[in-house]
């Protein structure tokens, strides 16, 4: 299966298990397995290395760290160094520049992408009292928050999955925000007390897809990988939503969200052919112009051109009537 003519880096060898980088943390352990329990249903050995990270490690906040890529630089790193074949990372804290060498074999079928409330007894956002604390390390969740509720007080909070929920169990906030997909492959989605819809939170770029990586020049592994676990439609919603993101200059803490969905059969493109999909494109930017919400369509074998068009929008044509604060509440100048 793998090309015994490629590259310097030994190609990974189907005869032996394929050596497969995770983080510790256990959604990093969760998504990983998952993956591995894929390939093997495949037929593919596989074993599991572990790699730190400073995302992982570090107690500063994401944006103090630099953010984009702390946490995929180790696997990167193992990668690039020959100690693992393969590595798993959640889409959204992928850095949307490609990596010298590297290559993403695979994009999985993704999860749900939406953000999930988790509060104290049960509360939706909108049963929340003035003043309630509702923690979040996101800029993006931030932003979208005080256009739908000024009256909360957002704090910045770090920490995994687990002991965010930990500090509404304790009675430290009275909510956090999280991604539905972390929930979901923790087995946890009891946690969460609402469910977020795009009108009023537009999920990060790539939210609940993973990226599976490889060195380029294993052409047969990044192959057999894409045969496995690739999803065509979910590559696609990622892309645009991924080069809206780069043409906006905006790594995975900037206040910026994007979500691609299939198109119904009567949003197509006039100019397209009939018989060819279209993507919905909802994106969210709070920039120096303000805050904006926008949706396009286009061909959804153009991905990349529909998220070059959405930043030209958001960046081009700052339209005061555009603003839509989800929940319609605050001036742009409050964010
Ligand atoms: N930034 C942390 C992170 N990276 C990936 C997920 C899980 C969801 C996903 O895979 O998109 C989370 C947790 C969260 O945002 O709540």
């Amino acid at each position: 299966m793998t090309d015994p003519g490629t590259g310097t880096t030994a190609p990974a060898d189907a005869t032996r298990p394929l050596r497969l980088g995770t983080r510790r943390s256990a959604l990093a352990t969760s998504q990983s397995g998952w993956v591995a329990d894929r390939l093997r249903a495949a037929g593919r050995g596989v074993e599991l290395v572990l790699v730190t990270t400073e995302g992982d490690t570090s107690r500063r906040s994401l944006t103090e760290i630099g953010g984009t890529g702390v946490f995929a630089s180790a696997l990167r790193g193992a990668l690039l160094d020959g100690r693992i074949d393969l590595a798993v990372h959640s889409l959204k804290d992928l850095p949307t520049a490609p990596a010298d060498g590297l290559v993403v074999a695979a994009v999985p079928e993704r999860e749900d992408p939406h953000d999930v409330l988790v509060a104290r007894d049960g509360l939706a956002l909108r049963d929340l009292p003035p003043g309630a604390v509702v923690g979040t390390g996101s800029p993006r969740r931030a932003a979208q928050l005080g256009l739908l509720r000024p009256d909360l007080e957002v704090r910045d909070i770090r920490g995994n999955v687990d002991s965010r929920i930990r500090m509404v169990r304790d009675q430290v906030l009275d909510a956090v925000v999280l991604a539905r997909a972390g929930l979901a492959r923790l087995d946890r989605l009891d946690e969460a007390t609402e469910v977020l819809g795009t009108d009023d939170m537009v999920p990060a770029a790539g939210q609940g897809a993973l990226a599976v990586e490889c060195r380029a020049d294993d052409t047969g592994l990044a192959a057999e990988l894409a045969e496995i676990l690739d999803h065509p439609a979910t590559r696609a919603q990622v892309s645009a939503e991924r080069a809206a993101l780069a043409a906006l200059e905006a790594g995975c803490t900037a206040p910026v969200g994007a979500l691609a969905e299939p198109g119904s059969s009567d949003e197509r493109h006039p100019a397209d052919d009939p018989s060819s999909a279209t993507l919905v494109l909802h994106a969210f930017a709070a920039l120096d112009t303000g805050a904006q919400r926008r949706v396009t369509s286009g061909a959804v074998d153009a991905p990349e051109e529909l998220g070059r068009a959405m930043a030209a929008l958001l960046l081009n044509r700052p339209d005061p009537t555009g603003l839509v604060a989800a929940g319609s509440h605050t001036p742009e100048s409050d964010l």
